[in-house]
């Protein structure tokens, strides 16, 4: 069956890019194993801790989540730095806690180098990641990339089984962390047409999105079901890749995130300076 866990996060290896062996991801124990216990306490190298749950979290929807957080300000925040390695190893390490223990990572990649999807390929991985005036951080063309070159491979994509897991996932997060993954998450179908939730733990995650209006899109998949990118046109070597998000359906309710009446988090409206973040009950 194609859409299994192994499609998402294939056997580790050490990465030939960097002097990080993805294995030592895995010692926490294999098989079905629950994790020792000194791996349930991993923390941020930031320091930062999570914030307190609010009651009903269970109930939460995901844009209810998002300005739980204050979302909004970080994604505005223009000097987010690269995620580092270390950041990269920290996710990683929540996701096997909290998700999956038994998932495995083969492509912890550095926060500048770029990301090399074929190991064999005799040329340089296609993009690297620095920050883009206006969007955050983006991804940018290492080389000349020709029309039709396939760009991203999308296989170190990982799946959250359900909304319930992403919900305990992003709540075990420190606000920036968690306000990262959320906007790193996208809902996108399965070939069998059943949607699903997605995000990435590597420098892939970090493609922004194109302009509709602008029609500036250069990379994107050939389908709603497919995590496969290609080169719409010839790319110039330091040309930012966009792709059209609007490719994949987005739809919260489907994959159990939808908005609760009774428990939403309201929007913050303009006669109401203090944003509740305690919830309607
Ligand atoms: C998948 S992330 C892309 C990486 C993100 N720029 C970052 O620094 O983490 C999606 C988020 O990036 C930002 N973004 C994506 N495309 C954008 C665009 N065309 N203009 C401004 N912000 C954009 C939005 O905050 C969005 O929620």
């Amino acid at each position: 069956h194609q859409w299994t866990k192994k499609n998402y996060s294939s056997v580790a290896v050490a990465n030939p890019l960097l002097n990080f062996d993805a294995r030592e991801l895995n010692n926490c124990g294999g098989g079905h194993q629950k994790p020792p216990s000194r791996m349930l306490a991993v923390q941020d190298p930031s320091g930062e801790l999570p914030m307190e749950k609010p009651t009903g979290w269970e109930r939460l929807g995901f844009y209810s989540i998002r300005r739980h957080f204050k979302c909004h300000q970080h994604a505005r925040d223009q000097t987010k730095p690269l995620p580092t390695l270390e950041e990269w190893k920290f996710l990683q390490k929540k996701y096997q806690e909290i998700v999956d223990a038994d998932a495995t990572f083969d492509d912890a990649v550095p926060p500048t180098l770029g990301y090399k999807f074929d190991r064999e390929a005799p040329i340089p991985p296609p993009y690297y990641a620095k920050h883009s005036p206006g969007k955050g951080r983006g991804l940018f063309a290492s080389r000349d990339i020709k029309k039709g070159e396939q760009v991203h491979h999308g296989e170190s994509h990982l799946m959250f089984p359900d909304g319930m897991s992403w919900r305990r996932f992003v709540f075990s997060l420190p606000r920036k962390k968690a306000c990262d993954m959320i906007d790193w998450t996208w809902t996108q179908n399965t070939p069998e047409g059943k949607l699903r939730i997605f995000t990435a733990m590597n420098i892939a995650i970090l493609f922004n999105g194109a302009d509709s209006e602008l029609g500036d899109a250069n990379v994107d998949p050939s389908s709603d079901s497919s995590h496969i990118l290609w080169a719409l046109r010839d790319i110039k070597k330091g040309e930012e890749l966009l792709h059209t998000y609007e490719a994949y359906e987005t739809n919260w309710e489907k994959v159990g995130l939808g908005e609760d009446e009774e428990y939403v988090i309201p929007k913050k409206k303009k006669s109401d300076r203090s944003l509740r973040s305690v919830l309607i009950t």
